[in-house]
């Protein structure tokens, strides 16, 4: 459905700004803002603002046209006088022509798309129409804005969990006409700005986008590190945040458009994640090909409007309901998933989903949207290493808001009154929950009221949670909207001091099967190890043992001979530094063959937790079983088919039984965690046993005593040609022999532990 404005259309737009009221309403306007505007719905047909438009902006561009410093902007890039984004045009049409101006027109909101889609429908002369929102007229006139390139931190999500990003607009024609171009905002970096109102704020986010940035640099700065975020099993959420018309759905969705196979200049963040996010699945599948890494992706698209949650992708389900999971978490019931596998599939969900969006016109703006909208993708991987399976998923939510402005009922009846009233408690509770979560960060005991809302409810892993979290919070410069661009401002704020506590959804150990067949494979090579030490040292193979007996012999000749013949001090010294050395030599070995049977008990405490863990699985699908019946019985009490009185017995019993289990969990609990970390100690000690044998520890250790024997053999050897010269027995040399003897004895003693 095309977005196509009309000149009647524009008159509510004066009940639109005038309840753009905030809180700090009152004191900002018209003082701070000169000139006083022209009352929305007193701005002639746009047909007849050429003379007017042209005006001011000759002003304009008369009154800058020096610093070089600047950047000439509005050029082609003012925003046209709808306050709609050509949502989805279509993916086949190359982009459009942009119309001057244009009228809105507001469908009605039970067909109505918030979407224009061509090639779905919709002819294409209605599509080129359709596909504006920078005015095209404005080639000759110009404004400065200074203009600050965002610097891409690769490092930014080690150290965050959130981040907050500014995305200021271009103003629209509308906005020139009624306010010139005054504007409530000075950029004066890439993360600061200044609200120019009284008092004039200055305000500090993690980027702040100036009017001028492309969608492919807004895409660099926060959706390529989300893709890499949710890669690495982060869950990841992306907010667009602002008033309507900021240019929420310009920057997620933007001008859905292929063109050879490549994405429009225009498209929005969602589309290029998925672009990015498969050209990364692709090359990591490649890369990582033996261990056989696959990912799966898939997709849900649905919208919350009026407290009500929509399929979007099978939108004859409505009024869908929000389940808590022990595993999954809170989840939609019944909700469409989609496999994807390329970036196709996803632009043709997001182009389906887009044209079953709802709409609703208001008499506060004709082009608002009233509901909140959420695409959600499941990444799964899944690889093999080290003989385990491993696992790990993300949820990436992409979340188009609901316009932030103060929707006032006025004018509102019946369904729209409720409609209002419902928007207000998500957008209010989106508020709230942020106001708990600032809270909390500051050590304050809050309660947050994430349950009060569909949409906390869903997103409530994003805020606060297991999450890294992006806000764009999305502004118009100019005077006409200062009010509600503060309050964006002071929204963005807060949310800035909201602390995620992001987690990498990974389970290495989650498959008992590979982990038993892990211990079996660690118990083979255990054996065949100790099999190979068994034999090395039996007498036949040449091993130690038959070197220590060698050795042994030679130290007994030495002793038997030496009676007689040993008198050498300096010699002696000699024997018993090497004596050291042999033993220590010795317990090595020793201590090699201790860390052999540590680890075969080892291999047994894995295989009990094992065990254990198959335990707990079992009782963790018992609760679920006692979660689902007594959800079961929740419905009856509703329903009425079960009296208050029956339903508390069996609650009472069934809660009896949960907690048997939970104390059953808690005496045996295998500790998931632990259980890995012991899988990891035990294949370094396997290596550490393994290197000992294969890396040539042995034989070092071998050569070490062969280098020893050979050392004592010519010790003895010239002991002997020593004692033969001393013929003379004296008391000297007896003593001497007698140390020898004890010395032999000694070691004789060691060797024999061998
Ligand atoms: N950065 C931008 N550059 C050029 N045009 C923009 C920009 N942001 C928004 N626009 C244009 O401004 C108009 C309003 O934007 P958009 O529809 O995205 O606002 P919105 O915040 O999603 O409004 P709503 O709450 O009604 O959905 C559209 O025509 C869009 O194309």
């Amino acid at each position: 459905m095309s977005k196509e404005s009309s000149s009647s259309r524009l008159a509510p737009k004066t009940s639109q700004h005038e309840s753009n009221e905030n809180e700090l309403g009152t004191s900002l306007n018209p003082i701070n803002f000169p000139p006083p505007r022209t009352p929305l719905n007193s701005i002639p047909d746009p047909s007849q603002y050429s003379v007017q438009e042209s005006e001011l902006i000759r002003t304009a561009t008369n009154r800058s046209a020096s610093d070089k410093s600047k950047v000439i902007l509005e050029s082609n890039a003012s925003v046209g006088l709808s306050h709609a984004t050509p949502r989805f045009p279509a993916r086949h049409h190359g982009r459009a022509h942009m119309e001057p101006s244009s009228v809105q027109s507001t469908p009605a909101r039970s067909g109505g798309s918030r979407y224009s889609l061509s090639g779905r429908g919709i002819s294409s002369s209605s599509f080129s129409r359709v596909t504006r929102g920078i005015s095209a007229m404005n080639h000759e006139f110009s404004v400065e804005v200074p203009q600050f390139e965002l610097v891409d931190d690769p490092l930014f999500w080690n150290y965050h969990n959130v981040q907050v990003l500014i995305r200021i607009r271009p103003l629209s024609t509308i906005e020139r006409v009624s306010q010139g171009y005054a504007r409530c905002l000075r950029q004066e970096s890439s993360q600061t700005l200044v609200w120019l109102g009284h008092p004039e704020t200055r305000f500090t986010f993690d980027d702040v986008a100036c009017e001028t940035i492309s969608q492919e640099k807004l895409f660099r700065v926060a959706g390529l590190p989300m893709v890499e975020n949710c890669l690495s099993g982060y869950n990841s959420c992306m907010f667009a945040y602002g008033q309507t018309g900021s240019g929420k759905t310009y920057t997620m969705m933007g001008e859905i458009n292929e063109v050879e196979g490549k994405l429009s200049e225009d498209c929005g963040i969602t589309p290029r994640i998925f672009e990015y996010l498969f050209s990364r699945i692709r090359t990591e599948e490649e890369n990582r090909r033996e261990e056989r890494l696959k990912f799966s992706c898939k997709c849900s698209f649905l919208e919350i409007y009026n407290e009500q949650i929509t399929d979007l992708l099978e939108p004859s389900s409505t009024n869908l309901q929000l389940r808590e999971d022990l595993k999954k978490g809170v989840y939609v019931e019944n909700l469409t998933e989609y496999n994807v596998t390329t970036v196709n599939d996803v632009l043709d969900l997001l182009v389906e989903g887009a044209a079953n969006r709802k709409m609703a016109a208001t008499n506060m703006n004709s082009e608002s949207s009233r509901s909140h909208s959420v695409f959600t993708c499941i990444i799964e991987s899944q690889w093999e290493k080290d003989s385990m399976t491993h696992f790990r998923f993300a949820r990436l939510n992409l979340v188009d808001l609901a316009g932030s402005e103060r929707q006032k009922s006025s004018g509102a009846e019946g369904d729209r009154l409720k409609e209002a009233a419902n928007i207000n408690k998500s957008l209010s509770t989106l508020g709230m929950v942020i106001m708990s979560l600032v809270d909390l960060a500051h050590g304050k005991h809050r309660h947050v009221p994430y349950r009060d809302s569909r949409l906390t409810f869903l997103l409530q892993d994003s805020l606060g949670g297991n999450s890294k979290t992006t806000i764009i919070a999305n502004v118009s410069p100019s005077n006409c909207s200062a009010n509600e661009t503060l309050s964006t401002l002071k929204f963005a704020q807060r949310a800035k001091l909201i602390q995620n506590d992001a987690k990498v959804n990974e389970n290495a150990s989650g498959d008992v099967t590979a982990l038993q067949r892990q211990i079996q494979q660690l118990k083979g090579q255990l054996s065949s190890l100790m099999k190979h030490h068994n034999q090395s040292r039996s007498p036949s193979s040449g091993g130690s043992r038959f070197e220590e007996s060698r050795l042994r012999d030679n130290f007994m000749k030495y002793s038997f001979s030496e009676e007689e013949k040993m008198g050498d001090k300096v010699q002696n010294e000699k024997v018993k530094c090497l004596e050291v050395t042999l033993l220590g030599a010795l317990r090595r070995e020793k201590m090699a063959e201790t860390a052999a049977l540590k680890l075969e008990a080892e291999i047994e405490h894995t295989n009990r937790l094992a065990c254990q863990r198959e335990e707990d699985a079992q009782r963790i699908k018992m609760m679920l079983k006692f979660r689902e019946e007594k959800i079961k019985q929740l419905e009856s009490l509703v329903n009425g088919s079960v009296s208050a009185e029956k339903y508390l017995m069996e609650e009472i019993k069934a809660l009896k039984e949960e907690i048997q289990l939970l104390q059953a969990r808690i005496d045996r609990n295998p500790e998931l965690t632990r259980f890995a970390l012991e899988n990891i100690r035990l294949l370094e000690q396997l290596q550490l046993f393994q290197n000992f044998y294969e890396l040539g520890e042995r034989e070092a250790l071998l050569a070490e005593v062969a280098e020893l024997r050979d050392q004592i053999l010519d010790i003895t050897e010239g002991k002997g040609e020593i004692s033969s010269r001393y013929e003379k027995k004296d008391n000297d040399t007896v003593k001497e022999l007698e140390d020898c003897r004890d010395l032999n004895s000694k070691l004789m003693r060691y060797l024999s532990i061998i």
